[in-house]
């Protein structure tokens, strides 16, 4: 299979959708997966950070999954983060992902404990053994305290299963060497949406973020601007995403800022989980402004 032909793009990293009382809501969850699929974003990564997987038991992230391959099966390409802080539920959601037709299966490594490279191989391995669906790594290192050696990646990669690795660490080299360490149909996804441009020209092969929820078009449209290598637009396209980012970052919660901007819309989500703050009702105001910025730029490159 050639892997990155068949993966790579824009991935929004889906929110969460619960009802008022905080429980997840499949309609909402199957409305919100809708939403997206008008977009020209290429799939969605389900159940990741944005989509605060962790903070769910088994039960709802399978209800949640569930949601989104009734939704929209066929039509999008569904990769699934199945990692948990126990290895036996991460391989029992693995073989959950490939009963409901998921594309592909993602793990961070487990956290709290201080795990050796031996531990986490070890944790993913069991993921990867769970299912028949192709493995994404997540590497996170700035949450989970793991820094994915090139070594381990190079060792998991030589397993066809093994298909890429989502980088939402900082780095840019240690992306352009986790690219080289994969090889040639090793797929690289980006995940700091600040630099999605830096990773695209550095080597990944789309990307997969959070903030991509609330401005898909405009992810879609800086992918294409630097597929044809327009890249002084692509750069100014970037700062101007990296400005609304900037804003989003500013409010207690990422995730309730951009959940209040989702409803806005008319996509109900509900407010993020705790200890994930939700919006305050103060910042109504000026989100719905922040909004109207993000609605008039991809108004505005809809025609660019
Ligand atoms: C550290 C972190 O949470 N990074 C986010 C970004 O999308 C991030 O929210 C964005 O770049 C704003 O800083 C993603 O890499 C995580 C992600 O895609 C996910 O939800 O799984």
């Amino acid at each position: 299979m050639n892997h990155v032909a068949t993966f790579e793009g824009i991935y929004v990293a889906m929110y969460s959708a619960y009802n008022e009382a905080g429980e997840v809501d499949a309609s909402r969850v199957k409305k919100l997966a809708r939403y997206y699929a008008g977009t020209g974003v290429k799939g969605l990564y389900v159940g990741g950070s944005s989509g605060e997987g962790i903070l769910q038991t088994a039960e709802e992230r399978k209800l949640v999954l569930e949601a989104v391959m009734e939704e929209v099966r066929g039509e999008l390409k569904v990769i699934v983060h199945v990692g948990a802080n126990s290895t036996r539920v991460s391989a029992e959601l693995s073989r959950h992902a490939e009963q409901h037709g998921a594309d592909a299966i993602s793990a961070v490594p487990a956290i709290y404990y201080r795990l050796s490279e031996a531990a986490v191989e070890r944790h993913w391995q069991e993921m990867i053994d769970s299912s028949n669906l192709p493995f994404i790594i997540y590497n996170i290192p700035q949450t989970t305290g793991f820094q994915l050696s090139t070594a381990l990646l190079a060792k998991l990669a030589k397993q066809d299963k093994v298909i890429g690795v989502k980088m939402s660490g900082e780095s840019t080299f240690d992306l352009q060497q986790y690219k080289v360490a994969g090889g040639d149909d090793f797929l690289v996804f980006n995940g700091p949406d600040e630099q999605f441009l830096a990773g695209r020209i550095m080597g990944a092969n789309g990307g997969i973020g959070g903030t991509y929820g609330v401005m898909p078009e405009l992810f879609c449209k800086l992918n294409e601007l630097f597929r044809s290598g327009r890249i002084t637009e692509a750069q100014e396209l970037q700062y101007k995403i990296n400005a609304v980012i900037k804003r989003l970052l500013a409010y207690p919660s990422l995730y309730g800022a951009s959940k209040y901007i989702l409803s806005l819309r008319g996509v109900e989500t509900g407010q993020p989980r705790l200890p994930l703050l939700p919006v305050l009702p103060e910042h109504h105001e000026s989100l719905s402004v922040l909004n109207g910025d993000i609605l008039a730029l991809i108004r505005q490159y809809a025609t660019v």
